[in-house]
């Protein structure tokens, strides 16, 4: 089922005269690495302008993450979401795979991007989201057993969401030109606003962060049956709208998307309220 921009209205937090940084909830993110820093530096970027009561960072890319955002906090502490593995190499995690299995073992909701993706086939559970690419996607199933060509997987990507929402237990958005995703014996929604000037290295970053604060600011309904899927489509919305802001017809970087999330949100507050 299509998922609309009405319907990803629905889903944004918006703060009221009572809410306080930690009412409004918090993103706990373990993102980045040496190899790939700006990834951590794209998803928290992305989180900050969704609206969220606070981040607390966790990963190996503090340096270039507080310099971008200083509002960003490395203390430990309570969340309410975690966003995991962007920017993250599966067969080289060190200290990262700990805090993986933490966040996987927890109650809160867990967005798990690529070197966490792997991590995520152990621990399955309600409240995982997975946002593969279709790469990606193809490598969680093999680990699973089920063996299948990438270009298989485009072939059909809605129907192989699914498949491997019920296989492996958990919230899949699936990425590309729509994005599809699957809950296991819930919602399936799809996404196909993001013009293709999207396709740009990052971008994928930039969602992970936009759905981290969509499950941070909706903490107390976010793992509800259908909740996940329907969150995630939001963030899709979201994303794709962000960067058809940015575009306007023209090239787009991953951090343009994540300059024009506030307009996008902007955009689906006054169509609801309109
Ligand atoms: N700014 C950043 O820090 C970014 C970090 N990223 C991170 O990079 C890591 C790897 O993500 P990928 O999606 O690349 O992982 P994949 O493992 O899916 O893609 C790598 C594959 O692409 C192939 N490849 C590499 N260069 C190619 C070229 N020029 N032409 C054709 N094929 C080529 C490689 O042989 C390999 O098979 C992830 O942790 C991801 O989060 C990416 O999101 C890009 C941006
Ligand atoms: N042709 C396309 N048209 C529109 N959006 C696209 C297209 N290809 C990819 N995207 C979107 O761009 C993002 C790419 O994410 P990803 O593959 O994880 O890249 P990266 O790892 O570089 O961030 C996803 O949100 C995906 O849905």
């Amino acid at each position: 089922m299509p998922w609309a921009e009405r319907d990803a209205a629905a889903h944004v937090a918006v703060p009221t005269a009572v809410s306080d940084k930690y009412s409004r909830g918090v993103l706990g993110v373990v993102t980045g690495s040496s190899a790939y820093p700006g990834a951590a530096v794209l998803g928290v970027e992305a989180a900050a302008r969704t609206g969220i009561g606070m981040i607390r960072y966790l990963g190996d890319a503090t340096e270039p993450v507080l310099a971008r955002r200083p509002e960003v906090v490395s203390a430990p502490g309570r969340v309410q979401a975690w966003l995991i593995g962007s920017g993250t190499d599966s067969q080289d995690l060190g200290l990262l795979a700990a805090l993986f299995s933490d966040a996987l073992a927890s109650a809160e909701p867990v967005i798990a991007d690529a070197g966490a993706l792997e991590s995520v086939a152990l621990a399955p559970r309600r409240g995982v989201i997975v946002t593969p690419h279709f790469r990606e996607l193809a490598r969680m199933l093999a680990a699973g057993g089920t063996r299948v060509d990438v270009a298989d997987i485009a072939a059909d990507p809605g129907r192989w969401a699914v498949r491997a929402a019920n296989r492996l237990g958990v919230t899949v958005l699936l990425k590309g030109a729509t994005t599809w995703i699957a809950e296991p014996d819930g919602p399936q929604l799809s996404v196909s606003i993001a013009p293709p000037w999207t396709a740009t290295a990052g971008a994928g970053d930039v969602l992970g962060g936009i759905l981290g604060a969509l499950l941070a600011t909706n903490a107390a309904t976010a793992v509800e049956p259908g909740m996940p899927a329907r969150l995630a489509a939001s963030a899709a919305v979201i994303h794709g709208l962000a960067a058809s802001i940015a575009s306007r017809g023209g090239p787009i970087t991953a951090l343009d998307i994540a300059e024009r999330v506030p307009d996008a949100v902007r955009r689906l507050l006054s169509s609801e309220s309109g």
